[in-house]
């Protein structure tokens, strides 16, 4: 179900660097470590010029920057070099995000609302931005899951604006963060796990992850609507933004919760024009919905509907949910709950 996924490393790269290409080569951290610092920064500032280009307004106004990455660790971080690179104020508050998983979609777009409701006339730059360098190897014929690794993973980067109280006429939300939580699903640690050693980032995979998520996903689906007042009783009310985790976790959530095939055609899409690139695939899914929304002329941005969901989930087993609101497209929202 992936036809196309983007990478940094070339055929050439992986001449000149064969340590990257056996399955264990414990000599290659080193060499990760120096292309990801160098270039992951990089391919976040790409993201971020294009959002803030959207957004429109003064470099100056960013006052919080959240870089998240599950590649590489470095001080100063990666959260440093963009303030450099993009020449954001010296005075914006940072926060990095390293080695989060999967799941950190959800945790940036939750930290980012709790900083903007928080911060008077805060704007909140998130930046993620994904390299497989940091676990790209060869496979053997045993450790299957990691072979599953190397199939699905893929490079990305993605940005966004988020803020309080849009300035009316200026300022035009797509989609508003109207709650958020974090929760771990209990037993599941050894489901996803991955660790930073000598040989690179390692990647280990239950095959039950599909079941495991599809089937904790609608008791954390009741808990953070309740929290918002509203019942759902249909799933297919709402319109969703889940991760691109892969091919069986899209059919056991569909399978699970009675979602129409429609309800994931974005986030199958994404899947297979770009693989699973970690924290930015659900910025991806967002930015598919909202294009191809406003190409049918469609009321909102979720697909024509008021109220959405997105949902990252990845090591712990650790699910993020954030509950969307897609406001009447070019109708300026200025509520202070948003
Ligand atoms: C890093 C992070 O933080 C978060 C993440 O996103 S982690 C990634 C989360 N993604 C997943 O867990 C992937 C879930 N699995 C899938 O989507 C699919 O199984 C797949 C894309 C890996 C393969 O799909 P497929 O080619 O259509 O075939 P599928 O029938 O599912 O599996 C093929 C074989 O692989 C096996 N397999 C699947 N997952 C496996 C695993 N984790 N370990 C070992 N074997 C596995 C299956 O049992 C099956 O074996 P048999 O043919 O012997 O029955």
């Amino acid at each position: 179900m992936i036809k196309k996924r983007h990478f940094f490393l070339t055929e050439e790269i992986l001449k000149q660097k064969p340590n990257l290409c056996s399955f264990m080569e414990e000599n290659s951290l080193n060499t990760r470590h120096d292309i990801i610092v160098e270039e992951m920064p990089k391919l976040g500032s790409k993201a971020a010029i294009k959002a803030l280009e959207e957004w429109g307004r003064p470099l100056s106004e960013i006052t919080h920057l959240i870089f998240c990455s599950t590649s590489g660790v470095d001080l100063p971080g990666a959260d440093f070099q963009l303030i450099k690179l993009l020449g954001l104020s010296l005075s914006t508050k940072r926060i990095m995000l390293y080695s989060l998983g999967c799941y950190a979609g959800g945790s940036v777009l939750r930290i980012a609302k709790d900083l903007a409701e928080n911060n008077q006339n805060a704007r909140v730059l998130i930046v993620c931005s994904e390299m497989t360098v940091i676990r790209f190897r060869g496979t053997d014929d045993v450790h299957i899951d990691s072979l599953i690794g190397q199939a699905i993973f893929a490079d990305g980067s993605a940005a966004a604006v988020v803020g309080a109280n849009p300035i009316p006429g200026i300022e035009t939300p797509f989609f508003e963060l109207v709650s958020t939580d974090q929760v771990i699903i209990p037993d599941s640690e050894k489901a996803i796990h991955c660790h930073l050693r000598e040989e690179g980032l390692t990647f280990h995979l239950r095959r039950d992850v599909p079941n495991t998520i599809s089937e904790y996903l609608e008791k954390s689906l009741l808990k953070v609507f309740e929290q918002v007042g509203m019942r759902i009783s249909n799933w297919n009310s709402l319109f969703w933004i889940t991760h691109a985790g892969g091919r069986a976790i899209c059919d056991k959530i569909e399978e699970k919760l009675g979602l129409k095939p429609e309800k994931l055609k974005v986030v199958r899409h994404v899947m297979s024009e770009y693989g699973n690139m970690i924290s930015c695939s659900v910025f991806f899914a967002m930015d598919e919905m909202r294009k191809r929304s406003m190409a049918k002329g469609l009321p909102t941005a979720g697909e024509g509907l008021e109220c959405g969901v997105l949902h990252g989930f990845g090591p712990g087993l650790t699910i993020e949910t954030v509950v969307l609101r897609a406001p009447p497209l070019h109708v300026l929202v200025s509520n202070e709950n948003y």
